[in-house]
């Protein structure tokens, strides 16, 4: 019953670590790999709990859900570290769990590049052998099992970025994650990019009126997020959810916010909003507030998503490839 540290110590000892080389080695081709396995884990807890659902293939299969689509290039890491797994313990290494330490070992990388360097481009994978972790990160809790139901229709439970602050409280509360949870969680965005098509809207479209702009937008941001997202531009162009900071795990995301420089509008709520809003002042140790220290909230809401609608014991199976059931 639960979910253990270790589940795999003596099973196939090896686990944890081919799941890390196998991130290292996308990371290594491609950064932007990293920001959409954390993203991968949260699409899969947050639909049918954390099962593996997400990586099926099939024609009605939740990756063909619009969510699901720029997560694309992150599948490949999952299947080669499977394939991996497969050759050292077949059988044994559950596609979900390889989903929650690579959304781990992720993280744990651009945490290392933001603390030690300030350009990518320093990054090489001797670096990664010889790094430091100094306690960043949080251990990730094995011993999930993988469903047998993989459908488009299910995305309904993942929040919108067009969702008021009251439907994205709902849909964390309905998975036991509470408003601090939400507000943490939320902070993935410090990583990554969206698509202008998911804010464009609120450029040039607010509310439905045509030439209006979201008034929550500062205004010396406004002409540089025009300048990103062309009103009649390419809907598929991505900018740093984090202006400034996209590629360092740390708090700037939560600055922006503050500065009326979010991208999304379920992002820039939160600090419209008062009761998120406390919580992003605690991140940023507002003065007469109790700080809250990000890396280590993250992890811990991090283990709370990674439990929800967990599969363990005889329930569900260990999948012989992650894109299609047994
Ligand atoms: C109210 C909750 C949330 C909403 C509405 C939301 C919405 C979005 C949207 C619209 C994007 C851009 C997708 C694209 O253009 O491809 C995005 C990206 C991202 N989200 Fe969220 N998200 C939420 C919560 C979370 C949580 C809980 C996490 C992780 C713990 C997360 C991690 C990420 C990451 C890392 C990216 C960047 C992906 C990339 O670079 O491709 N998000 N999110
Ligand atoms: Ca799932
Ligand atoms: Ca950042």
């Amino acid at each position: 019953d639960g979910l253990r540290p270790g589940f795999y110590l003596f099973t196939c000892p090896i686990a944890e670590s081919i799941v890390k080389s196998a991130v290292e080695s996308h990371f290594r081709s491609n950064p932007a790999v990293a920001p959409k396995l954390l993203r991968m884990h949260f699409h899969d807890c947050f639909v049918k709990g954390c099962d593996a659902s997400i990586l099926v293939d099939g024609q009605t299969a939740e990756k063909t859900a619009v969510p699901n689509l720029s997560l694309a290039p992150a599948f490949p890491v999952i299947d080669d570290a499977k394939a991996q797994l497969e050759a050292a313990c077949p059988g044994v290494v559950s596609c979900a769990d390889i989903v929650a330490l690579a959304a781990r070992d992720a993280v744990l990388l651009m945490m290392y590049v933001s603390t030690y360097y300030s350009d990518m481009k320093w990054f090489n994978n001797d670096d990664v052998d010889a790094r430091q972790t100094n306690g960043l990160g949080w251990p990730v809790l094995t011993g999930r099992r993988d469903g047998r139901v993989s459908l488009a229709s299910d995305t309904a439970s993942l929040p919108s970025p067009f969702d008021s602050i009251d439907v994205q409280k709902q849909k964390f509360s309905n998975l036991g994650l509470d408003t601090q949870d939400l507000v943490t969680l939320v902070g993935g965005h410090t990583i990554g990019t969206a698509a202008c098509q998911f804010f464009r809207n609120r450029l040039y479209n607010f509310n439905n009126t045509n030439g209006t702009s979201d008034p929550t937008i500062s205004p010396s941001f406004l002409p540089q997020l025009e300048a990103l997202c062309p009103q009649n531009g390419d809907g598929n162009v991505r900018v740093d959810l984090d202006t400034g900071s996209g590629n360092s795990f740390d708090t700037a995301f939560y600055a922006n916010l503050m500065n009326g420089r979010g991208i999304l509008d379920s992002d820039q709520k939160l600090w419209t909003d008062a009761s998120t809003r406390a919580v992003v002042q605690r991140f940023l140790g507002i003065r007469g507030l109790l700080g809250l220290t990000f890396n280590v909230e993250f992890g811990k809401s991090m283990v709370k998503m990674g439990n929800i609608g967990v599969l363990t014991g005889s329930n569900g199976e260990i999948r012989n490839i992650c894109t299609a059931f047994n």
